[in-house]
């Protein structure tokens, strides 16, 4: 098997709250909430790695993790066999800029900037003159389906075209890895298909890898590759959709297919024939 392209080893994150203090404190003393718990884990390039979990399990403390936005409190997180942990901080920002791209449920756009600008910002940070970095844009919002509003501004378009925006903003710099935290979570659910079916279509033939965080299952078995599904800061499962439809390892994890029709993924043979765009 290839190298991952990223790999957790014991990993935990404990987050010290003063907000939390009056709750938690004992004499004084501030009891930590463990939000990530001895993780082990690898991601591949080209997969789209999917995190699931219940409110509070753990998911975006986990992804965060991937680009040291969140630092581990012990164990390990390398990326392409660097340990981000060792990085000084300019190394780190260099090696988000080259390599990763986030998308965050709340667009983040820049309201006072033109759907270009916002498109073509990664560029500009990256020193690309600006009738090469419009000209990426460009073509980019053309893959989104959005170059015709190209010199609107953010509040002027839909929630599902913003989404669409930060899509493309976040692609525009060709990144090694794309984060994407519930990016599609506050969409209306016909909206959020077609936005799944984007990211399918636009990840077709590429090797980019994708981290996905929803607490959405039907979104977690249409997108992965594979799926982590978390519990308490734990990683109960992580396997292919259909491992983890057939084998649940725990019941926390059977819960999550409750309600979701299953039977596409039930027989593995046929799994690949199941999404024309993967
Ligand atoms: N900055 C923080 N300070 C203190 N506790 C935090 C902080 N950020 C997260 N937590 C706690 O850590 C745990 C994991 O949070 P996290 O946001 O990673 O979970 P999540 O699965 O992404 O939740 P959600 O789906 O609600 O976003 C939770 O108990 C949360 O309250």
């Amino acid at each position: 098997m290839s190298q991952p392209l990223f790999e957790l080893r014991a990993v935990d994150k404990d987050y010290y709250s003063t907000r939390r203090k009056s709750i938690f404190s004992r004499r004084g003393k501030s009891v930590p909430v463990k939000a990530l718990q001895d993780i082990h884990l690898q991601i591949f390039a080209g997969e789209i790695f999917v995190i699931v979990g219940l409110s509070g399990s753990g998911k975006s403390t986990l992804l965060r993790t991937l680009n040291h936005l969140i630092p581990a409190t012990s164990g390990d997180v390398t990326f392409q066999g660097r340990a981000l942990a060792t990085l000084s901080e300019h190394e780190l920002i260099a090696l988000r800029r080259q390599h990763m791209s986030m998308v965050f449920q709340s667009f983040a756009l820049f309201d006072e900037r033109t759907v270009l600008e916002n498109v073509a910002f990664g560029l500009e940070v990256a020193g690309i003159p600006r009738e090469a970095r419009e000209a990426r844009a460009l073509t980019m919002l053309e893959k989104v389906g959005l170059a015709q509003v190209a010199e609107q501004y953010p509040h002027q378009l839909s929630g599902g075209m913003q989404q669409r925006v930060g899509l493309a903003r976040a692609l525009v710099v060709e990144p090694t890895v794309l984060l994407m935290d519930e990016a599609f979570s506050a969409l209306d659910p016909i909206i959020r298909r077609e936005m799944q079916s984007l990211l399918l279509m636009l990840q077709t033939g590429s090797q980019r890898t994708i981290v996905f965080v929803t607490h959405d299952m039907e979104e977690a078995l249409r997108l992965g590759s594979r799926i982590a599904i978390m519990e308490k800061g734990k990683l109960v499962q992580v396997g292919k959709p259909e491992v983890l439809i057939n084998t649940p390892a725990t019941p926390y994890v059977r819960h999550f297919f409750s309600g979701v029709d299953v039977s596409r993924w039930q027989l593995a043979e046929n799994y690949a024939d199941i999404w024309g765009t993967r």
